[in-house]
């Protein structure tokens, strides 16, 4: 990827681990919501993805998209999320087609199909020895109105990439934690994310081939009810985090050479 690579919610936990890792792999160009405490070492601007203008300026010179800004909390208002999440989100899409940009990454969520975690299936499907896998190709099936605004992202995507060509994926990502995965929450470590695997499954969703993607965006944790394998396959994903590793707050256990 020789141009910019635009990076909105730059400001935020999943913009910092993507950072923290791949700082030095791509020039970066920055969407922020409100001024950064301090001066980032890369172009950067402040926006809202819900103004035509911002989006247009933020996109300008971009060959690549990570879309991360957003409203996140899976308790979120509609109004919020219609403006933030799919208007934002929307707007981010038509201005890429402008742009003529390649590849645009889309932060979907657990969320979109949290509906899946029935009164039967749960908690067993948070445990190790549980069989049950969502692989991606499964209709959404939201929880709560951020999770259907976070569908409706994956929606757009597919109509921009049907209509515009725009190479699209869709990261559902789990629960980002720094360190070390959630305590006492099996939900969460199931579907942990750690900082590291985060910035290499963005990585590898900015250097691989495809045309539309659904993948999961959690590390490779023995508790599991997301499948990694499509991420694996078409991203060359190779997380090296599993939440089993951890005793609370410490390593217990080193990934497998
Ligand atoms: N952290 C997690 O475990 C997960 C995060 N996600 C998604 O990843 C994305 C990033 O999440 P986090 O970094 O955790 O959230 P965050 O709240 O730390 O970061 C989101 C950033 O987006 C910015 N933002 C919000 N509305 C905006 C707007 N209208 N225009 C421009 N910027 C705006 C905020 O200022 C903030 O810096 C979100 O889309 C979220 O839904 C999905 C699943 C899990
Ligand atoms: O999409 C998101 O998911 C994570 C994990 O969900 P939770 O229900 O276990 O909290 C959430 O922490 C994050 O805020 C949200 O954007």
């Amino acid at each position: 990827m020789d141009d910019p690579v635009l990076l909105t919610g730059a400001g935020g936990a999943v913009g910092a681990a993507i950072l923290e890792g791949l700082e030095d792999a791509y020039e970066w160009k920055l969407m922020f919501h409100s001024p950064p405490a301090e001066e980032p070492d890369h172009e950067y601007l402040v926006g809202d993805v819900s103004s035509e203008g911002d989006v247009a300026a933020a996109m300008d010179g971009v060959g690549a998209v990570i879309h991360l800004a957003g409203d996140p909390r899976p308790e979120a208002p509609w109004d919020s999320v219609l403006e933030n999440n799919i208007d934002g989100t929307q707007k981010m899409y038509e201005a890429a087609v402008d742009e003529g940009v390649e590849k645009f990454v889309f932060a979907s969520s657990n969320h979109a199909v949290g509906s899946f975690e029935t009164d039967e299936r749960t908690p067993e499907m948070y445990r190790p020895d549980d069989q049950y896998r969502l692989d991606g190709t499964e209709l959404p099936r939201p929880g709560n109105l951020y999770g259907v605004s976070k569908a409706t992202g994956e929606v757009l995507g597919r109509y921009y990439h049907d209509e515009h060509g725009l190479s699209v994926c869709n990261i559902r990502i789990g629960n980002l934690t720094r360190g070390h995965p959630p305590i006492d929450y099996e939900r969460g470590q199931a579907m942990w994310l750690s900082y590291r695997d985060c910035a290499h499954i963005h990585d590898c969703a900015l250097q691989a081939d495809y045309e539309y993607e659904i993948v999961y965006g959690i590390s490779d944790n023995d508790r599991k009810y997301y499948s990694i394998e499509r991420a694996k396959d078409v991203l060359g994903y190779d997380p090296q985090d599993n939440s089993a590793h951890f005793d609370g707050e410490e390593r217990v256990a080193e990934p497998e050479p």
